[in-house]
């Protein structure tokens, strides 16, 4: 692929993000405006549940909206849930990115010698079942509803364990999409937690998709990502459907790489 071609299709799989507290109208416009510019459409845009209404009458159907809760700290608050779920339903979003409640089950491994888990095995960890149980609750009216969910495990935050079974958790949910991290919190995306992802939707063949979020800035290190899922799942695993980028970040790069103005090179994805 020409670097030009990188950055198109990078672009088409990014959900172009604002999640900040200054966000307000006018700056959704203009985050509208790049996610359905003269480049080309994004996948999406990711705003605060407060733009979300806004935001989908500005794209129109041209790329889907999606909207946080629970974000970014991740609680396990089942009225505090409701409330956000109901609110993000209400402003009729295509996609809601539901931050899992990593700090629970960093505590309910905290004894446990966080070795590389052997991936096949990783439902037999006791606090996979002790999470599954508890996650009934919140993934099983997520997954009930047409509305797409991308579940961000914070995986930055956590052992490789941590991110096998919350993977596996989310699969076993059927949850559309598994995403890295808040950009929020601790470390971003980063490939080493990807390919233990990539590798239990394969174990699974199971039809969840991924987001790779957090600290991705360049077309070059969104490539990296794209080059490993083609290489554990194939080439079919990289379209909107199934595979995305959440970036604020990202956008120039693109740009300046389909005008000409410079080639990308990787950075480092874990801040
Ligand atoms: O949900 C996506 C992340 O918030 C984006 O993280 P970022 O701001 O580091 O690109």
């Amino acid at each position: 692929m020409t670097p030009s071609e990188q950055a198109k299709l990078v672009l088409s799989l990014t959900d172009l993000t604002s999640l900040e507290d200054n966000d307000n109208f006018a700056s959704i416009e203009a985050l509208c405006k790049k996610a359905t510019s003269e480049y080309g459409n994004t996948a999406a845009v990711c705003v605060y549940k407060q733009f979300a209404a806004y935001a989908k009458y500005l794209v129109e159907d041209k790329v889907k909206v999606a909207t946080v809760i629970n974000f970014p700290d991740g609680a396990l608050d089942p009225q505090r849930f409701a409330f956000e779920y109901a609110y993000a339903l209400s402003q009729k979003v295509d996609e809601i990115d539901y931050v899992f409640p990593w700090r629970k089950l960093v505590e309910l491994t905290q004894d446990q010698e966080h070795a590389f888990a052997d991936l096949s095995q990783v439902k037999a960890n006791p606090a996979y079942q002790t999470m599954k149980e508890i996650m009934a609750d919140y993934l099983g009216p997520l997954c009930k509803k047409d509305t797409k969910v991308k579940v961000i495990l914070e995986s930055g935050s956590l052992t490789p364990l941590q991110v096998a079974i919350a993977s596996q958790i989310c699969l076993d949910y059927q949850v559309d999409f598994i995403k890295t991290s808040t950009g929020k919190h601790g470390k971003g995306a980063r490939l080493s937690d990807a390919q233990i992802i990539f590798t239990l939707i394969k174990l699974n063949n199971s039809s969840t998709g991924f987001k790779a979020s957090g600290g991705i800035r360049t077309v070059a290190n969104a490539m990296e990502y794209i080059t490993l899922a083609q290489s554990i799942l194939g080439d079919d695993f990289i379209k909107p459907e199934t595979f995305r980028f959440g970036a604020s970040g990202i956008y120039n790069d693109i740009v300046n790489i389909l005008t000409g103005n410079q080639t990308s090179t990787p950075t480092n994805s874990s801040y």
